[in-house]
């Protein structure tokens, strides 16, 4: 039903003729052009001695004399890199202001990937002199705050007016991270934050983020980063909140330092994810200027070239005993197992520790529990403390554990989005990683049906 839906949806022109990734290859730090010495020296303390297509694709469109002038659609498989994508020109691009203000902002739809991404951002940023910030709401609003708005005359105990502590607030960071409710939360009531120098808005995951309004969070950041010209056409009362602390950070043409007079430069968009969305209507929000599209190869999702497919065709009784014997042939390797619900989740979860010869770890991870119980099972999983992670599909997403050899898809995933983000948790930056995928016999026709258009050849698993 969805699919057939989606055929009908005409594609944007300017999605006929792409940037295709697959013609790039990986570029050696050495071989890339103008990157700052300092971020080399920042990228190979990560462990990174070349970038990936997608990365040496987007840092071609960034950096140099065409610097930034479209904005970017970039669909490319899970694992492919596309954090370090934008993580690097923005990072290289900014790190010859003069002033602290807070110029670029990523969103992402849930705590955990803010978190991940932060830490890109953090391994980057300070080799330049930028701070990156994180508004997850992981902390209480005011600790956060204090991360991120600095009030030097009063810190240094020389301003005692109340006016004039509001005249010298301060962004503490130049990058910012963030969820979208926390950045609403900031956006409304936290005193000196302001969006009026923003130069860089990338909205990651971007078909999950269009999926649901959060707050009208995206309206809302276009509105307060459109220049005068822009706004003087339209009514933002339609959607802004009522009690709009932050109005006043609208940004108007040349009011920054080094700007005067001159041109405000425009808002640069960045607009990601594996399973991009076409449909022309979701595109609309994002308010793209001269968009450039950049995917991988012909078809429309590809999933990472070194995953391979299993299919175990069980009757459905059965289900946790094949599961069982599967875990137990994958030993001590690491493993998602996804189930279609946070209930079955936790029941799966509790049958599985009631075999004692599965003499491995195994956690649950879902929507059901408290950010606090994800954060210290995800911590422990990726430490290794624990090796089989069952789930709902709050993991889909982006989630990027080193080590994790395998995904079972225990109950089949209904829709191929949620395959290739399910399936794009393993065969990482290159890695090999396997999928299995649990099927009653009545279910193999549908399935394979559904998958032939990704190209995707399932093997018989025998276990
Ligand atoms: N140039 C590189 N060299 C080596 N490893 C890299 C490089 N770039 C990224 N990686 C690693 O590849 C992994 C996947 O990167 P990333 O999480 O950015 O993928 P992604 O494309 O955003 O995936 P998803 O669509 O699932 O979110 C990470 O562990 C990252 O550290």
């Amino acid at each position: 039903m969805e699919e057939a839906k989606k055929k009908s949806v005409p594609v944007l022109p300017w999605m006929r003729s792409p940037v295709d990734v697959s013609l790039f290859e990986d570029c050696p730090l050495d071989h890339l052009p103008c990157l700052d010495p300092r971020l080399k020296v920042a990228l190979q303390n990560m462990g990174i001695s070349s970038l990936f297509p997608v990365q040496v694709a987007v840092w071609q469109e960034t950096i140099g004399p065409g610097l930034f002038e479209r904005d970017l659609c970039i669909n490319s498989p899970t694992g492919s890199g596309k954090t370090l994508s934008y993580a690097l020109p923005i990072v290289q691009t900014l790190s010859n202001r003069a002033v602290r203000c807070l110029r670029a902002l990523v969103v992402l739809p849930t705590r955990d990937l803010a978190l991940q991404v932060k830490d890109v951002f953090a391994a980057i940023a300070p080799a330049v002199g930028l701070s990156v910030g994180l508004a997850v709401g992981q902390s209480s609003i005011a600790d956060e705050i204090s991360e991120l708005i600095k009030r030097p005359k009063l810190e240094a105990g020389i301003c005692y007016d109340p006016e004039d502590v509001l005249q010298e607030l301060q962004s503490a960071v130049d990058i910012l991270v963030a969820t979208p409710g926390r950045l609403m939360d900031h956006i409304n009531a936290t005193r000196g934050f302001t969006l009026e120098h923003l130069c860089y808005l990338v909205v990651d995951e971007t078909d999950r983020l269009l999926r649901e309004a959060y707050q009208a969070w995206l309206p809302t950041v276009l509105q307060l980063t459109r220049s005068d010209n822009e706004n003087r056409f339209s009514d933002a009362s339609t959607f802004l909140p009522s009690a709009f602390g932050s109005l006043k950070t609208i940004r108007r043409c040349g009011v920054e330092r080094g700007f005067k007079d001159k041109p405000y430069p425009r808002l640069v968009k960045m607009v990601l994810s594996a399973t991009l969305t076409q449909d022309p209507n979701k595109l609309a929000q994002l308010d793209l200027h001269h968009p450039l599209f950049l995917t991988t190869g012909e078809t429309r999702y590809k999933l990472p070239e070194r995953l391979e497919s299993y299919k175990l065709i069980c009757e459905s009784k059965l289900k946790p005993l094949y599961l069982v014997a599967l875990l137990q042939s994958l030993g001590e390797e690491k493993c998602i197992v996804f189930t279609s619900s946070v209930e079955s989740t936790h029941r799966l979860c509790t049958l599985l520790n009631h075999f004692g010869e599965l003499r491995i770890k195994i956690k649950e991870y879902s929507g059901l529990q408290r950010q606090s119980v994800r954060s210290k099972t995800l911590k422990a999983f990726r430490e290794g403390k624990i090796q089989v992670l069952v789930s709902s599909d709050a993991m889909t997403r982006g989630m990027d554990v080193e080590g994790v050899n395998n995904v079972v898809n225990y109950d089949k995933p209904a829709y191929i989005k949620t395959y290739i983000h399910r399936a794009g948790r393993t065969a990482r930056a290159g890695q090999l990683g396997r999928c299995f995928t649990l099927l009653h016999k009545d279910e193999v026709c549908f399935h394979l049906d559904s998958f032939r258009f990704l190209g995707l050849l399932f093997t018989t698993a025998w276990i």
